[in-house]
């Protein structure tokens, strides 16, 4: 069987990077930048106050108390977004505000609190620091100096400092578009009634909100029966909208494993088994003029959630530009044992992650779940992470300290 690295390398090798785009910064959030962000300005572009007060001339005031204040004639007013061009001499002070440009000739500003705050004349209590709450242009960005690296996710931050240098559009990687198709003759769509021996669909759902928490676009086909030639037909309608398509269902040994008897006749899509636990049967390939990378995961619910996380999150990762990096790993100790694991393959157990601060120090504490099928939504639903038992492992007891991948989404 082939191992779940070799897996990762093979399908990490169907996809580059995607094409950038110009986006406006409003519709940017969430992309990643393409190339570097370098400033065509400083910033502060001006020295100006970062409080409201008086710019003087700090050695006027260096002998100022609340008992012998040093009083001084108010020249000038100076709000936020002045443009007018002042100036002071020792012996005067403008009254000036934060964000607003500082006048000439003043090298501090004194707090409004400081102060009388008079409007004509002030008397000032305390004396001042050169520099006190003068915010230098250029202190935060030099013109010419970059203010992000290519490869970063467009969030918060990044939309303000963009912002903040005068960019309205930068070139972004666009979130992939990803197509999700479910197979199988037993599915329904859930609200609608049920009958003997049917489910309600849910991969579908699962997989296309894993889609949108990677920060991609999902088109949620929803699923098809189990008859290769609808197989086909729907894939290829649905091509157009995908630089992914991913499915879920028919990869195994049975009668009726559709996609595997659709696609592998096409020759340009492999099935194989992955050494682990859930997750076995695998296939990866291209379909369709131009090639589109597709990614044919097993249909029991869990295997899904977790050949998902374990092989096409790096696969979303690259599309947009990032490091194609597995999920963080962290070390944690079992609050209760592993009573089995198959040799020869890797389990992924679903498993609540907890910091822990017992009597042997602060540190992770895994406990598995104890319904740990492949059909078991329940027990995944209330996990954070997968606790990872290797091929050469066949039981853990309790205590034991083992590699545990954190799900996204988690704290
Ligand atoms: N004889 C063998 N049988 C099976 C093997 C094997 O090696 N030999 N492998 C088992 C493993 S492991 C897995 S995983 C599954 C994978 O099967 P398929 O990918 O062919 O998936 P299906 O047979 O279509 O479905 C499996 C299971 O999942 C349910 N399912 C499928 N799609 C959905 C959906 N969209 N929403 C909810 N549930 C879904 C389906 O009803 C089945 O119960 O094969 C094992 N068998
Ligand atoms: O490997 Mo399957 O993916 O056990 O359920």
């Amino acid at each position: 069987m082939k191992s779940v690295e070799r897996h990762v390398s093979d399908v990490l090798e169907l996809v580059e990077p995607l094409a950038p785009i110009e986006l406006d910064l409003v519709r940017a959030h969430g992309t990643v930048l393409a190339e570097s962000v370098t400033s065509t300005v400083s910033l502060p572009a001006f020295d100006n106050s970062s409080m409201d007060g008086y710019a003087v001339v700090a050695q006027d005031v260096a002998a100022a108390s609340p008992d012998l204040p040093v009083e001084l004639p108010v020249v000038a007013d100076i709000a936020a977004g002045d443009p007018g061009a002042y100036a002071i001499r020792s012996g005067m002070c403008a009254r000036i505000m934060t964000g607003a440009p500082m006048p000439a000739g003043a090298t501090a500003v004194v707090p409004v609190e400081w102060t009388d705050g008079g409007v004509a004349r002030v008397a000032v209590h305390r004396p001042v620091r050169t520099g006190n709450a003068v915010r230098r242009a250029g202190e935060d960005v030099e013109k010419g100096t970059r203010v992000l690296r290519g490869g970063v996710r467009i969030g918060a931050a990044e939309a303000a400092v963009l912002a903040a240098v005068g960019r309205k559009a930068v070139p972004v990687r666009p979130r992939p578009r990803v197509v999700v198709l479910s197979t199988g003759a037993e599915l329904v769509e859930p609200g609608e009634p049920i009958g003997p021996g049917q489910i309600w669909e849910s991969n579908s759902y699962m997989l296309a909100a894993a889609v949108l928490d990677a920060g991609c676009v999902a088109y949620r086909h929803g699923f098809v029966a189990d008859d290769p030639a609808t197989v086909l037909g729907t894939l290829d309608d649905l091509l157009v909208r995908a630089d992914l398509v991913i499915t879920t269902g028919g990869v195994s040994m049975g009668a009726y494993d559709v996609v595997k008897e659709a696609l592998a006749r096409l020759g340009t899509v492999r099935f194989e088994k992955v050494a682990m636990q859930p997750g076995m049967p695998q296939g990866f390939g291209t379909i369709g003029d131009p090639a589109t990378p597709i990614i044919t995961l097993p249909g029991n619910p869990v295997s899904a959630f977790v050949s998902f996380h374990l092989f096409v999150l790096p696969v979303l990762r690259r599309l947009r530009g990032m490091p194609p990096e597995p999920l963080p790993t962290v070390r944690a100790r079992l609050l209760a044992p592993v009573p089995s694991s198959p040799p020869g393959r890797r389990s992924f157990l679903r498993a609540t992650l907890e910091y822990d601060r017992s009597a042997d120090g602060p540190g992770y504490a895994v406990r598995p779940a104890t319904r740990q099928g492949s059909h078991q939504l329940s027990a995944l639903a209330e996990a954070n992470a997968l606790l990872v038992v290797p091929e050469e492992v066949t039981e853990l007891a309790e205590g034991d300290v083992a590699e545990v991948l954190r799900l996204p989404g988690t704290p």
